[in-house]
């Protein structure tokens, strides 16, 4: 069984016409998206906004009518993936790279279903490198303050050279032992001048978790932290 495309097919029964729906990013969304697309095959009507190209392109390719992210004020259900997800629904998103885009659509929605396979979570934040999105201007200073705050910082390289994210930005992988307290975390880091955003997704803004596992089942965890 496909633990992630469980988890992300469980999320889209969750669609209704008319929504505005946003589309995440990485293999778990795509299994989404690729669902979204036979729904409307079906006779599903719903407009879409993408979190990222790749996202963009997959959609086209399965006929799912875009908007631009510039045309949206609200979103009413997102779907996306996680790279860590801890005991209290907190995340760590970003290993593709798409974590601005991401949570900008997370937080205009009205309700954030995140959808991961059972390897995802765990119950306190950190063995996957948070990823931090910079501005290309000065990043050996954002290394070093990005140091200073507890953590063993790199740039991310894809074949060879310096990863660029849809918005032309840098990504800093920071490798935590342990993030006890992401909030705090969240506001250090964007107190760093040339931060854009990090990859923490705080529980404030995810309303379901939906685990899929390989026997076939999917959990869905509903996530009570208020939204201040
Ligand atoms: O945050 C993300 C992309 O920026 C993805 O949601 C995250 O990396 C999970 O990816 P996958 O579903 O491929 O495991």
């Amino acid at each position: 069984m496909n633990a992630k495309k469980l988890a992300a097919e469980k999320a889209v029964e969750k669609i209704e016409d008319h929504m505005v729906v946003g589309l995440g990013t990485g293999s778990t969304a795509s299994h989404a998206i690729n669902k979204i697309g036979e729904r409307i095959k079906q006779g599903l009507v719903i407009k879409a906004v993408a979190t990222s190209v790749a996202s963009e392109k997959l959609a086209l390719e399965v006929n799912i009518p875009l908007l631009p992210l510039a045309a949206i004020e609200s979103v009413d259900i997102a779907i996306d993936g996680a790279d860590e997800v801890d005991a209290r629904g907190n995340l760590i998103k970003g290993g593709g790279g798409a974590l601005l885009r991401e949570k900008i659509v997370a937080f205009a929605s009205r309700r954030f279903i995140v959808v991961v396979d059972q390897s995802k979570l765990t119950d306190t934040l950190g063995s996957f490198p948070l990823p931090v999105e910079i501005v290309p201007f000065a990043p050996a200073l954002a290394l070093k303050q990005l140091r200073a705050l507890g953590c063993e910082p790199s740039i991310r390289k894809k074949e060879g050279k310096e990863f660029v994210t849809d918005n032309g930005n840098l990504i800093i992988d920071c490798r935590f032992a342990r993030i006890e307290d992401p909030a705090s975390l969240d506001t250090a880091i964007k107190k760093i001048p040339g931060v854009v955003e990090t990859g923490l997704f705080l529980n404030t803004m995810v309303s379901e978790v939906i685990v899929g596992y390989e026997n076939g089942e999917t959990v869905t965890r509903t996530i009570t932290a208020a939204r201040s």
